[in-house]
């Protein structure tokens, strides 16, 4: 039976590409489809080589693509996702999707002409944009909520959570390559006058403004976090005590040094800074020590950086 009748209409409205070539990889047939999103005529390409026509397609790999099918007679499959498209067609899509060109599923199956040792390639090509466009959004969204996991909303600075597990990280890379890694812990000063002058939202302010000065003093590596209330922690890798001591009393410095406007009046913050410096210790003693140095900052009048010495057994659990 004759199905020209049905065959022609199909192919000319189907929603699929269908790319058509001979054995040499010269173009045989293409759908309206293709035509319409490459704006091309299957009269003035046909016969020529697929390669000259769709000049980004992938050359080398979809050469063997189409060899091992002619060979091996058996289809070949090529998802969005290993490739974002065989031959660039602008998609249809009408919200903006980060590209401009269609994302393709595209089936390569062996189709023999009847009697005829010819051997061809049909190209099923589906457009594949919207599992794209989905997937893009959802990266998008998981790496949002992977950044807010991480993040303290208030201050944008790590949060405990995730500035002890990068400390953890950080003890165990300087136990193994024998590397210096000290601690600050610091803390504002009569922050409870702050709030109680300015009001809560003045005391928050103060946390956003004086955060980003200090993480602007420091390196890459280095890492801020927020501990809790208006107390921080950095974690300094490759610094020893001495190099430690040089940045909390930067830190100090810039912090005392430093005005913020908030509602017309300008106020000043200063911090007490403790340091502590790895020697062997778990990440609470580690803790622990820059806690009991920032408290002595604190008793010892406060804007200023404290190492942490050895206490008798008796002082460590008074001030724990
Ligand atoms: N605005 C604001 N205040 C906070 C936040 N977290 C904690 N605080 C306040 O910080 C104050 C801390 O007070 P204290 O622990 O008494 O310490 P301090 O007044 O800073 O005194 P010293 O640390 O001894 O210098 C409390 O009033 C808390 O309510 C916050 O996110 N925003």
């Amino acid at each position: 039976m004759q199905l020209d009748w049905l065959v022609q209409p199909l192919l000319t409205q189907l929603n699929t590409g269908v790319l058509v070539l001979d054995a040499a990889h010269n173009i045989v047939y293409f759908n309206q489809f293709i035509a319409r999103r490459a704006d091309i005529q299957l009269s003035d390409v046909s016969g020529r080589l697929v390669y000259d026509i769709f000049a980004d397609a992938p050359k080398a790999w979809l050469q063997r693509k189409i060899d091992g099918v002619l060979a091996l007679q058996s289809p070949a499959f090529s998802s969005w996702e290993q490739r974002q498209y065989i031959i660039k067609l602008p998609h249809l899509r009408p919200v903006s999707s980060g590209s401009q060109h269609m994302a393709q599923n595209c089936s390569m199956l062996p189709v023999k002409a009847p009697n005829s040792a010819e051997q061809f390639v049909c190209l099923l090509i589906e457009d594949a944009t919207d599992a794209y466009v989905y997937q893009q959004q959802l990266q998008h969204s998981m790496a949002q909520l992977e950044l807010a996991n991480r993040t303290d909303g208030l201050t944008g600075v790590f949060n405990r959570r995730h500035w002890q597990h990068e400390l953890g990280q950080e003890i165990q890379r300087a136990k193994r390559y024998q590397h210096p890694l000290s601690l600050l812990l610091f803390d504002l000063d009569k922050f409870k006058q702050l709030n109680d002058q300015y009001g809560h939202q003045g005391g928050d302010a103060v946390l956003i403004e004086l955060s980003g000065i200090i993480a602007a003093l420091l390196r890459d590596t280095d890492v801020l976090g927020r501990y809790g209330g208006e107390e921080f922690g950095v974690i300094l890798p490759e610094t020893d005590m001495a190099g430690a001591l040089l940045v909390a009393n930067r830190i100090c410095a810039t912090a005392a040094g430093h005005q913020m406007l908030f509602n017309g009046h300008y106020i000043n913050a200063t911090v007490s800074i403790g340091v502590s410096s790895f020697s062997g210790q778990t990440i609470d003693e580690l803790i622990q020590q820059s806690d009991i140095a920032l408290y002595n900052a604190k008793r010892q009048g406060r804007n200023q950086a404290v190492a942490w010495q050895q206490q008798p057994e008796t002082y460590l659990k008074k001030v724990k």
